[in-house]
């Protein structure tokens, strides 16, 4: 396997620019004011309903360029439902989505150009090979084909996937649909990337693998925003976290703001969601003891 994103071309030019102070919890301050560029995330009053069901209520989000964001929640927290719509998936009730300046549903080519999205439940083209899944989607986003060739060579190696690139994906494991997942989300070169739960289902191998081609990617000005349930994950790899229960924002900021006082990621985040002081099954006394009773 080649070195983890060593032979990715070099990003042409930053999408970042480096953020301003400490977004305040809760609700966001507008990181990176009165720097460089737009934010790369801007959202205003964002609201979303299943028939009764509130699953995104009034979010205010400002999500700096450059950054390796979380957005991390407990499950039905509403993080799916939040990437789908930031990302022009779903159409919002409410409230305004901007990626880097652009209005996601007045100016959706602009958006989808700069933007590369690895959804919940990612649907494939399955009956055709990895190969030619990242020879088809070049060809949709615009590139030549010898640089699709290229790319798509090089995304295969790094990713580990070379040996399996004349498989059907229907026949790939479910790490295997992320990775090439991943790849078809970064051919484009886009500016944000955008991944709900990367590494689910991903052996630690393969999760060193897309870590790896992750921090080449930010380390070169462009932002990535993935959702996850794995704290200690998160912790590791972002500078910048958002905590996000029943719909709504419950802090932002840079990663060290939002853990505070507390003694990791984990801590914060069980008090944020007012989780830590939930019995672990006190009341399951039924359970154990070795026997059928
Ligand atoms: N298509 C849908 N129809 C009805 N309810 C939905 C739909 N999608 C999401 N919901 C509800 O909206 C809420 C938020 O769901 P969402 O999938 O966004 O949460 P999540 O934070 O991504 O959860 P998880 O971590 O478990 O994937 C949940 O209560 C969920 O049941």
């Amino acid at each position: 396997m080649a070195d983890d994103g060593e032979q990715i071309d070099e990003r042409a030019g930053s999408a970042g620019a480096e953020a301003g102070p400490a977004a305040a919890p809760g609700g966001s301050a507008g990181p990176d004011s009165g720097t460089a560029g737009p934010p790369a995330v801007r959202v205003q009053g964002l609201w979303k309903k299943f028939g009764e069901q509130v699953a995104v209520s009034g979010i205010d989000l400002t999500l700096p360029a450059g950054r390796f964001i979380g957005l991390v929640g407990p499950n039905g927290a509403g993080k799916t439902t939040t990437l789908s719509m930031v990302t022009g998936l779903l159409r919002p009730d409410a409230g305004l989505v901007e990626i880097g300046g652009h209005d996601v549903w007045r100016d959706p080519v602009a958006v989808k150009s700069r933007i590369g999205v690895l959804p919940e439940g990612l649907r494939l083209f399955e009956r055709l090979s990895g190969r030619e899944l990242l020879g088809y989607i070049g060809r949709l986003r615009g590139l030549p084909g010898d640089e699709v060739d290229k790319r798509a060579g090089q995304l295969l190696d790094v990713l580990d996937l070379s040996g399996s690139q004349n498989k059907l994906v229907v026949d790939y494991s479910t790490g295997m649909r992320k990775k090439i997942g991943l790849a078809a989300a970064l051919l484009h070169n886009p500016e944000i990337l955008f991944l709900d739960e990367p590494f689910e289902g991903v052996d630690p191998v393969s999760a060193q693998t897309i870590r790896g081609v992750l921090e080449r990617y930010t380390a070169s000005g462009a932002t990535v925003i993935f959702s996850s349930h794995v704290m200690e994950l998160v912790e590791s790899l972002c500078d910048w976290v958002a905590v996000i229960a029943a719909g709504r924002i419950r802090a932002d900021g840079p990663l060290a703001q939002v853990r505070g006082t507390a003694p990791s990621l984990q801590d914060a985040f069980l008090e944020l969601v007012g989780a830590s002081d939930r019995g672990a099954g006190r009341e399951l006394d039924w359970l154990g003891g070795g026997g059928a009773r």
